[in-house]
């Protein structure tokens, strides 16, 4: 099938790149000129695992081109998957001057039949409105059918070709099927529904998810109060097929580009049809609360932390992305700066998009997890990039002024922190020695 993507971001930029994998011939467009050109050049504007080379492939293969001139594009293929942005209005609501704008120009381009999918995720009702937008400008037949995305940053190639299911909403059986046939090489688990089942799947799914975190971030908190250790807790939960183990790790909350945004607008959906969604406006009150669970952990031990250097270690909302959008890195070292502290900043990949967003001048920037540990009162970990396991502890320990470690992730055992002599707090899991500020001060590294 010859395909036109509108928006080479995270999702139209890997969809086009697999369906072009999958012998389709598929033309990006993006109406950022400088992303165009990028990736004209066989370079990726972001960082994504396994994305590389499967446009390098596919672009000598002659099936992936891109452009920035939606037109000819929209006239060349036989079906447009439409993957622009719908970012947050301040009120929460999904902002859709974006895709309604895309929609505009895919219509006015229009030659033939085209069938639209929209991958983009949008609020109950908006692909019905975008039908009739499009019908009012477009002189030619075509069809809209919802075809939410559920791809996760940093896997999002692997999801793309191993999805769990596909959701396919639509008015036509007809039109459902054109768009079945595309995704089926993919998997057989294909769900045809309604156009507005098929946008409620979406953020149905994706609040569902955010209130297991929040959910298991609660019962962490808990935990520390009991004595209990959350990832047993997590664990023995899992093995009951009814529960699962995924979307069990406590930690400092959930960020990105998704979970925020929609759980957001998913309240504001039931608020628009005087629904209040009281469980999900707790599941976001607790995921905005827990992000600052590190830096109350940081005050029980030094008590003020005026004048305290704290290594921060990982920027990005989760490991293997350079996204920083809603991360929960923002919140917490905005805290630590506001509260007079001393930032020693490092991430894999992320930093020069965090610091694009936040710079201050008692911010260190720092090329990896022990330079950013020198000198140190105390090392905060938000982000479990593989790489910061690998750490040599003895070797953090000497460059640190006080071996203490915050683990926002639970990503070490308290054991292995322990016995390598630091004073260790995790989320959710009882400390072999809970730190003092008097310990913290009588241990120098
Ligand atoms: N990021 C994810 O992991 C993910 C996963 C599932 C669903 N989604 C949803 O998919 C949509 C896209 O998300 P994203 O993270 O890929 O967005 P993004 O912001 O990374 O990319 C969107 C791209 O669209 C381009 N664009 C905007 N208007 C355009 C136009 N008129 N013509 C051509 N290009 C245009 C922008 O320049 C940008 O490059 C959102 O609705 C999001 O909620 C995202
Ligand atoms: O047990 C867990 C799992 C995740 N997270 C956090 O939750 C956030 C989101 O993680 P993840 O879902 O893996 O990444 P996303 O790329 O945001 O993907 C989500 O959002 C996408 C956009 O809608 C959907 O397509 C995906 O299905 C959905 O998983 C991150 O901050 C994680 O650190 C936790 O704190 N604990």
């Amino acid at each position: 099938m010859r395909i036109a993507v509108i928006g080479t971001g995270y999702v139209g930029l890997v969809s086009g790149a697999c369906f072009s994998e999958l012998h389709n011939e598929v033309i990006c467009v993006d109406k950022d000129a400088s992303k165009i050109s990028v990736l004209s050049r066989g370079e990726i504007p972001i960082y994504e695992p396994g994305l590389q080379e499967l446009v390098i492939r596919n672009m000598e293969a002659g099936r992936l081109a891109f452009t920035s001139d939606l037109q000819s594009a929209v006239r060349q293929s036989e079906a447009v998957i439409l993957a622009v942005g719908t970012p947050s209005l301040p009120s929460g609501e999904a902002n859709l001057e974006i895709i309604e704008q895309a929609a505009r120009e895919i219509a006015a381009a229009m030659n033939g039949y085209k069938l639209i999918m929209v991958k983009s995720t949008v609020p109950v009702g908006t692909n019905h409105r975008l039908q009739a937008l499009v019908a009012s400008i477009a002189k030619f037949p075509f069809e809209i059918v919802s075809v939410p995305e559920f791809l996760r940053e940093g896997s999002a190639v692997g999801d793309t070709f191993h999805p769990d299911r596909i959701v396919i909403g639509a008015d036509r059986s007809e039109a459902a099927e054109i768009a079945a046939a595309l995704h089926r090489s993919l998997t057989d688990r294909i769900f045809v529904t309604d156009i507005r089942s098929a946008e409620m799947i979406k953020y149905a799914s994706n609040a569902f998810l955010a209130t297991k975190i929040s959910f298991i971030n609660e019962i962490a908190n808990i935990c520390e109060k009991v004595g209990a250790d959350v990832t047993k807790v997590a664990e023995g939960m899992g093995y009951d097929r009814r529960i699962g183990h995924s979307f069990l790790r406590a930690g400092i909350g959930y960020g990105g580009s998704c979970f925020p945004k929609d759980t957001q607008a998913l309240i504001q959906i039931a608020g628009n049809v005087d629904y209040e969604f009281k469980l999900l406006k707790s599941v976001v009150d607790v995921n905005r609360d827990q992000r600052f669970s590190v830096v109350h952990k940081l005050r029980r031990i030094f008590g003020e932390l005026e004048g305290r250097t704290i290594a921060v270690w990982g920027l990005a909302f989760k490991p293997n992305t350079d996204d920083v959008r809603d991360t929960p890195a923002l919140d917490i070292v905005q805290a630590l700066v506001g509260l007079g502290a001393n930032v020693r900043a490092c991430d894999p990949v992320a930093l020069p998009n965090f610091r694009n967003g936040f710079d201050h001048e008692r911010i260190a920037w720092c090329e990896d997890a022990l330079e950013a540990a020198d000198g140190a009162d105390a090392v905060c970990l938000l982000t479990e990039w593989p790489a910061f396991a690998d750490v040599d502890l003895q070797q953090l320990r000497q460059r640190m002024s006080r071996p203490v470690l915050i683990d926002g992730r639970n990503l070490f055992s308290a054991e292995q922190l322990e016995h390598a002599g630091f004073i260790y707090s995790s989320i959710g899991r009882p400390a072999l020695n809970r730190g003092t500020a008097e310990q913290a001060d009588d241990k120098p590294a």
